[in-house]
């Protein structure tokens, strides 16, 4: 029974997941961390539970604030005790799209300390290694064995931070050096940005340890590591088949959005409090596009923040996109987390055109 009852949750996920890219929208997975000892005492209560009727189920999470429940329905939810492997599973296909020649965008939002660098980036022990790592692993691994059928890949990564509205280069000599963004053929683009060619799983590793020590990372009062700006990932994938002379170009771009917060509960004041004003800034600039997607509205304000600029290609187009919310199970951050949840909501409601690559003889374009 219990090998039937996956069997028919396996079918009804494809089926879910086909459907809502015919529709277009932006996925949405929620996942929410454990209780961690910064919680601190008063947290025994639970404010977060999850609906057991077959529709709902790992859909489904109900949170209760000011006394009343809040129900929401994402693409797909984790609880505490989801681990590292659980979610990665669940992206690993979305992943492999990027070498079919698809924009894929992964990103991250959340308020401070509820898991997006976790989640994204990992921890030190080998279980907890984040969708990043695992997902270029999985990346080299399934380009290799492509080789079989005649396929070769070229891979470029970059990484940037958007720091206090600034772009700083993170695989640069010289990161602390602001990048400027200009203009062209109707999207914005990041000048001089610092392109590496990776051929194997150890070289695109070893950038990322150095663009996270590059990264800017703070204290606040709700996380003792957190980071103070948005990370952005990207790997531009050119595959060729010397068999029947397709190509194909993709990309995967994965974003550590900075934690979203009040000004009054993280207690910020002098250079950690302009922080948290640029943080909001450039989020407030991400729901209003988000805000006028869901509305179909014909002008998008894309230009509003640096953040958004970049999001531009992910969100206007026919591009693959996930939005991780992440959430933390301490009822003092109640508030915070129906806000996120509620933003999630809009987003997953936001269809930005159906993922597709075009194919012929000779090559595979973006449409
Ligand atoms: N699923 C999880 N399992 C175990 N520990 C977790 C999990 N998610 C988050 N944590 C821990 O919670 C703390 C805060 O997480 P993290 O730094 O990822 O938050 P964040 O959302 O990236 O915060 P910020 O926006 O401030 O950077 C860290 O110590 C992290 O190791």
């Amino acid at each position: 029974m219990e090998s039937k009852l996956r069997d028919l949750e396996e079918r009804e996920k494809k089926i879910y997941k086909n459907i809502m890219e015919l529709k277009g929208t932006i996925r949405v997975f929620c996942r929410v961390r454990p209780l961690l000892l910064v919680d601190g005492v008063g947290t025994e209560g639970t404010i977060i539970s999850y609906p057991t009727s077959m529709e709902a189920r790992h859909r489904g999470i109900d949170l209760v604030q000011s006394g009343q429940k809040h129900s929401f329905t994402f693409d797909r939810v984790f609880d505490d005790k989801a681990l590292q492997k659980d979610v990665f599973e669940e992206i690993s296909d979305l992943v492999r799209n990027a070498l079919d020649g698809h924009k894929v965008c992964i990103f991250a939002y959340g308020q401070t300390g509820s898991g997006k660098t976790y989640t994204m980036m990992g921890g030190p022990k080998p279980e907890d290694k984040g969708l990043i790592p695992h997902s270029l692993e999985h990346i080299f691994k399934t380009s290799h064995e492509s080789e079989k059928l005649g396929w070769e890949y070229k891979m470029q990564a970059s990484m940037l931070e958007i720091y206090n509205e600034t772009i700083r280069d993170l695989l640069s000599t010289n990161p602390s050096y602001a990048l400027d963004m200009f203009w062209s053929r109707g999207k914005g683009h990041v000048s001089a940005i610092t392109t590496v060619d990776v051929c194997n799983i150890e070289e695109i590793l070893s950038l990322l340890q150095q663009a996270t020590r590059n990264r800017f990372v703070g204290s606040t009062k709700m996380n003792e590591r957190s980071s103070r700006s948005h990370f952005v990932f990207s790997l531009k994938i050119f595959g060729e088949n010397k068999i029947n002379e397709q190509q194909v170009q993709g990309v995967l771009n994965v974003i550590d959005l900075a934690g979203s917060q009040r000004v009054s509960s993280t207690l910020a004041i002098g250079d950690r409090l302009k922080e948290t004003q640029a943080i909001n800034r450039s989020l407030s600039a991400l729901a209003a596009v988000i805000s006028a997607l869901a509305k179909k509205k014909k002008h998008v304000p894309y230009r509003n923040s640096k953040l958004t600029y970049i999001l531009e290609p992910y969100l206007s187009g026919d591009s693959k996109v996930l939005m991780f919310v992440n959430i933390s199970p301490n009822p003092s951050s109640g508030g915070e987390s129906l806000c996120s949840l509620r933003f999630a909501a809009k987003v997953n409601a936001c269809e930005i055109g159906i993922p597709r690559v075009r194919v012929d003889n000779r090559r595979i374009f973006y449409l």
